[in-house]
């Protein structure tokens, strides 16, 4: 099952000097850290394909890993090990091709929502450490964190002409949760203002999808892609999963829930900044 929370391509475009604050949270082992610019809970190591990591240990035994490449959230684990995130068996971790599963970052676009390739390029960058985070609204002590930075290579210019730097952080709660925060900021020495779409493309790991219910979608408009998106409305229940879905909710709540019976496991959605989820 995947979980897009998919901007309102108008809400979202209200572009000149972007600062978007964008909080998903669904959710030390001290470890030796050679790199000094990384949370003494966070370590460097390489994963598939020789492709740079990062994962994050909580010392309660929650974890998740970061690959610089898309700055893709590829595993989250709960206090027991478990995993909650699903990454397809045939996903492949190799350059140029987006990995598929986890938390893909859709940005510049959402989707087909304009010109260029199917959920824009964000996926298919190798992005760095941000060694010098600009300082957040609100503090986080007790988190594990890791920040990564993004900007437009003059390759990338030439298909999306606009400057800009995408601040992403990656922060494991004591309980487990995790939170992602995006910023965007523009840098277009001219001022020149951009539009953008984007979206956390969030694949949770659950059971069998007929054990799963979604609540907090009910009695909204969707689109449904399965319907060249066509514009319909929920009925007043949670929503559950009989054959293949495809929607996209619009101006849902700040707050979600994926409740999976057989597993027994709740996840808690809590997102700002983004309108709409599929
Ligand atoms: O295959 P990708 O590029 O990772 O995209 C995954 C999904 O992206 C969603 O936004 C589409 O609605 C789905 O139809 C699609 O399967």
């Amino acid at each position: 099952m995947s979980s897009d929370k998919a901007p309102n391509p108008t809400a979202a475009s209200a572009a000149s000097a972007i600062n978007a604050s964008i909080d998903t949270s669904s959710g030390a082992r001290a470890v030796a850290n050679a790199n000094a610019s990384l949370h003494p809970g966070v370590e460097s190591s390489k994963g598939l394909n020789g492709l740079d990591k990062l994962v994050l240990h909580d010392p309660r035994g929650s974890s998740a890993e970061v690959y610089l490449y898309g700055a893709h959230v590829t595993s989250w684990k709960n206090d027991h090990g478990e995993e909650l995130l699903f990454v397809s068996s045939k996903a492949i971790f190799k350059p140029p091709k987006a990995i598929r599963g986890g938390i893909p970052l859709c940005f510049p676009q959402f989707s087909n929502l304009g010109s260029l390739d199917a959920h824009g390029f964000a996926r298919n960058r190798v992005w760095s450490i941000d060694t010098d985070p600009s300082p957040f609204p609100t503090n986080s002590p007790n988190k594990v964190s890791v920040d990564l930075i993004l900007k437009p290579t003059e390759e990338d210019m030439k298909t999306w002409p606009y400057s800009y730097e995408f601040r992403l952080r990656v922060a494991l709660g004591p309980g487990g949760d995790l939170t992602l925060i995006s910023r965007i900021r523009n840098t277009n020495t001219d001022g020149k203002p951009f539009t953008f779409t984007f979206a956390y493309h969030t694949y949770f790991s659950v059971s069998d999808i007929s054990e799963v219910r979604v609540e907090g979608l009910e009695t909204l408009d969707y689109l449904d892609n399965m319907q060249n998106r066509k514009r319909c409305t929920e009925q007043g229940d949670a929503i559950t999963f009989e054959s293949e879905v495809d929607k996209i909710y619009l101006s849902t709540p700040t707050k979600i829930a994926i409740l999976d019976h057989e597993k027994k496991r709740t996840f808690v959605i809590r997102k700002d900044g983004l309108p709409d989820a599929g």
